[in-house]
């Protein structure tokens, strides 16, 4: 079992859905070098997404024998589908780059948090229920996920003060760039600033 060093970090991108965790953690990601954790899910994929890529899909079955075997750090249900994270993943590419990133709800951002103490890092993302729901139906998500998403709205603007950094998304290259200076302070790269 890889054992973690103090500068290792991990990088929580938490907020509500449709706030544009995963359009700023890609593009943070890709400046820093991070890659991201893959979450292990029962729900079918939607349209566009890959498998391996977006998350592992995995049957309801295959996903209880991997809890009785231990393999999740964390594992929740979120409208009806189980969501989970396997420590290896996350060891493996601290073992390799020093930082990863994940995009969770608020429920596992604090169970990383819990586990992992100073090593991880909350950033969280939001805007107004209105924009977010715009966001999702111009991304073509379908009105039961938007819905489903939305219920869980307040709950996840009621953590917004508890996480480490919080960052409104209207602008996302402002966010990406305000984002990128937080970051700077933790994962110390030395970035060069080209513009
Ligand atoms: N600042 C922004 N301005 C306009 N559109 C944005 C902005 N940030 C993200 N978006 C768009 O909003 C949609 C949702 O963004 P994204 O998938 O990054 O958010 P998310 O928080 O990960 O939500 P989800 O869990 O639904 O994927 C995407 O279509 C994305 O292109
Ligand atoms: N606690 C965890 N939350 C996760 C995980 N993987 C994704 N998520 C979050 O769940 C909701 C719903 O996602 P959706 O793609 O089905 O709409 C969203 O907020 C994700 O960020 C996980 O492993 N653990």
């Amino acid at each position: 079992m890889y054992e973690l060093k103090d500068r290792d970090k991990i990088i929580v991108f938490t907020g509500p859905d449709g706030s544009g965790r995963k359009s700023v953690a890609e593009a943070v990601g890709h400046t820093f070098g991070m890659d991201k954790v893959i979450s292990f899910v029962t729900r079918n994929p939607r349209p566009g997404e890959v498998n391996g890529q977006d998350y592992h899909f995995i049957t309801h079955e295959a996903y209880r024998e991997m809890e009785r075997q231990g393999e999740f750090l964390e594992s929740v249900e979120i409208s009806g589908h189980l969501y989970g994270i396997r420590s290896v993943d996350i060891e493996n590419n601290l073992y390799q780059k020093g930082s990863v990133y994940l995009i969770l709800n608020y429920e596992g951002a604090s169970i990383l948090k819990k586990i992992y103490g100073d090593k991880v890092i909350r950033l969280f993302l939001y805007a107004d229920r209105r924009t977010v729901e715009e966001r999702e139906r111009n991304a073509g998500l379908t009105e039961d996920v938007i819905t489903a998403h939305l219920n869980y709205y307040d709950l996840e603007m009621g953590n917004r003060t508890t996480c480490e950094h919080a960052f409104e998304n209207y602008d996302l290259g402002q966010t990406t760039y305000e984002i990128t200076n937080t970051l700077e302070a933790y994962l110390q790269r030395d970035l060069v600033d080209k513009d």
